[in-house]
């Protein structure tokens, strides 16, 4: 890409731009490009505003630029370290809406609920309502946070979102209707925000005239990344920042749409150019710098089946390569045997774990090779499984923390209240609505009378939340609850060894943030995916194998990528066979995964699998067939093999892999 240095002219916000274009075609590539090249010209770093998937995109995505301005400049590092603006929508939303709080009603110290805290309040709602107690079933609170935030974020009214999406929910439509409206109340008067009120706050804010120009004039360039995974929402809040389209570019891939579980629209790219008069420059990317072309053409042939034709042929600009793998194994555990084999094979060859991936549709498909990876001792990442703060020993700790840093939080209140002996929903509720009139915030609860149980800690108790509440200082905050915490905890939860060594990972956490809003706001808005609760967590300059679902591994690329279970019921998942639009998306999926690779791809086919021990037939065993993605006719692309019962080092071999080194293996025991 080349830089033409005349400071001041291409920094100019220019018309409307939407790159379009396949995987691997470099589209983020060139969004770091761009960026690179407009605060080369001369824009203001503090003047962009760069809004991607994850943080982890933003962070990595400043970084090129670091390196692609420095390099022009011929080394003087850091000229891209002002621009500040860069994160999630929700992150970002989050920041704009604490500037402009007064000017909208909101409080600025309102506080974040995520998904399972907004889950627990719909349910205390749900029960307040006595909706929970009704003759049918009502629909559970995770179903109801869903329909809720589809609602939202499509900005569908709730009997169409009814119909579409949650059939079996339509006739709760009035009483869903009552829940959420509660729902909204009882976040108001406690003073939070869940997920969707970012969004929806931002958007209602850029309808605001006045506040709208005010929000929009901070920035000269906005640029968006995977902007095939937005949904109505987020397009209204851009249009509201540049309503003309000026110094908008917005870079994505239909193919590889997967979000609309969650309310993302597909629509959202297909309708950008339109959106403005005169429309959008598009921009399409044509070669693929990512894959080797047989693992491109068994990709291409895989989507061209799509019900809605992609017009997209991926060409590779890498010559060579060799046809993907697609692996029979008998079941899981051969399967499991199979990967490490063939991982630990390519390693031995000079491609390091962190150069290899495992993909998954679901978590938990690969809880038998996170148990195996343990067993001999394979270091791994794992993204996209149980997150850190979904840890229930996790929320205990914060929840004293947010209590403290917002008394008006009832949820956070239920939970610590209910780590003392004694203490369940009905006392807890009890003492939160004793606390309120003594009007002295936490300092109310020395005076309450807990049941006998909790008596004996009551006053640690009381005088700790008091304590947090009033203190300006954050350091040594946890610290100060684990002394209260960790000797319950082996009361409350099983295993507390690894789980007390989470917490110590989140005290080192909490030292990155100068105080604890920060501290709690960000965790909220971008929790760390995993505990390594067994992986351990690698040491840095380790070599580890990344563990990813499929969603998670979106925008990345390894040389060797495996994918688990490419059956039918796991991809398409039996969770998401109801509509045909669901098998689509699906579909797409595979497609990202199968993207991913740069140079091996191996797919994973286990013909049955175990589903439970019974007593006196023995083990039982379903058949899977192949994924419905791959019919019979594209089996040509790929090079079959059937994983027999033979050694894992001898298979790994045998399967065209790079030979195994035994003597390394064994040297390497004593390193
Ligand atoms: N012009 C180029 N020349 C050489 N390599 C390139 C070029 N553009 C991109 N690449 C390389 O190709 C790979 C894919 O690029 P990038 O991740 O930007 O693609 P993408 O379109 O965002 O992919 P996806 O949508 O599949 O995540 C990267 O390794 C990148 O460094």
């Amino acid at each position: 890409m080349v830089h033409g240095i005349t400071p001041g002219a291409a920094a100019t916000p220019g018309p409307p731009l939407l790159v379009i274009a396949g995987a691997g075609t470099g589209k983020t590539k060139t969004l770091a490009h761009r960026v690179a090249h407009l605060l080369l010209n001369g824009a203001d770093p503090r003047r962009v505003l760069l809004l991607t998937f994850t943080r982890r995109a933003a962070q990595t995505m400043i970084r090129r630029v670091e390196r692609i301005t420095a390099a022009a400049r011929e080394g003087t590092p850091g000229s891209a370290a002002g621009i500040d603006w860069a994160g999630t929508f929700h992150a970002v939303a989050n920041r704009l809406l604490r500037l402009h709080a007064p000017r909208i009603g909101l409080a600025e110290d309102f506080t974040l609920l995520d998904r399972s805290d907004s889950a627990d309040l719909m349910d205390v709602v749900r029960d307040e309502l006595r909706l929970a107690r009704t003759d049918r079933r009502f629909p559970r609170k995770g179903t109801c946070l869903a329909i809720y935030s589809y609602a939202v974020n499509a900005r569908a009214a709730l009997p169409a979102v009814l119909e579409k999406q949650f059939p079996w929910c339509a006739e709760w439509a009035d009483e869903l209707k009552g829940l959420f409206r509660a729902y909204v109340a009882e976040k108001q008067r406690q003073n939070l925000l869940d997920y969707d009120d970012l969004l929806l706050c931002w958007e209602l804010m850029m309808r605001v005239p006045g506040l709208a120009e005010e929000v929009g004039a901070r920035f000269d360039h906005v640029l968006v990344d995977e902007y095939q995974d937005t949904n109505l929402l987020q397009a209204s809040i851009l249009a509201g920042l540049k309503p003309g389209g000026r110094g908008l570019t917005v870079v994505g891939d239909d193919a590889q749409s997967i979000y609309a579980f969650r309310a993302a629209s597909v629509r959202n790219i297909l309708d950008f150019p339109e959106r403005f008069s005169p429309p959008a420059a598009i921009v399409r990317l044509h070669a693929n710098y990512r894959s080797t072309q047989p693992l491109l053409d068994a990709a291409n042939a895989m989507i061209a089946l799509a019900a809605e034709g992609f017009e997209k042929e991926l060409q590779a600009a890498r010559g060579g390569g060799a046809r993907p793998l697609l692996v029979a194994v008998r079941e899981e555990a051969e399967q499991v045997d199979w990967v490490i084999g063939r991982l630990l094979a390519n390693r031995e060859a000079g491609m390091r774990l962190k150069d290899q991936a495992v993909l998954m549709r679901a978590s938990s498909h690969s809880a038998a090779l996170e148990l195996e990876l343990v067993r001999r001792n394979v270091p791994y990442v794992k993204f996209g499984g149980l997150r850190f703060l979904e840890a229930a020993h996790i929320k205990d700790v914060l929840g004293f923390l947010r209590w403290a840093e917002n008394p008006r939080d009832r949820i956070a209140a239920f939970r610590t209240l209910q780590l003392l002996p004694g203490i369940g929903p009905g006392h807890a509720r009890r003492l939160v609505e004793a606390l309120e009139p003594t009007r002295r915030g936490l300092a109310g609860l020395a005076g309450l009378r807990p049941p006998q149980a909790a008596a004996d800690l009551w006053p640690a108790f009381a005088e700790l939340l008091a304590a947090l509440a009033a203190s300006r200082e954050w350091a040594g905050q946890i610290e100060r609850v684990r002394r209260f915490y960790d000797p319950l905890l082996p009361e409350l939860h099983e295993n507390p060894r690894p789980r007390l060594q989470d917490l110590d990972q989140l005290e080192t956490l909490a030292t990155r943030f100068a105080t604890r809003e920060r501290f709690l706001t960000e965790l909220a808005l971008d929790p760390p995916e995993t505990t390594g609760e067994e992986a351990g967590v690698p040491l840095k300059d380790e070599d580890w194998l990344t563990l990813s679902t499929i969603h998670s591994a979106k925008g990345q690329e390894w040389k060797a990528v495996f994918v688990l279970n490419i059956v039918d019921g796991c991809i398409p998942s039996d969770m998401a066979t109801g509509t045909p639009a669901e098998i689509e998306e699906e579909r797409r999926l595979l497609y990202v995964a199968m993207t991913r690779a740069r140079d091996e791809l191996c797919l994973m086919q286990p013909e049955r699998f175990f589903v439970g021990r019974q007593a006196r037939l023995g083990d039982r065993f379903v058949r899977a067939t192949r994924t419905r993605f791959l019919p019979d006719s594209l089996l040509p692309l790929f090079e079959r093999r059937v994983a027999g019962a033979i050694p894992v080092g001898e298979r790994a071999g045998a399967a065209s892999g790079p030979p195994v080194d035994l003597a390394a293996q064994l040297r390497g025991m004593w390193d």
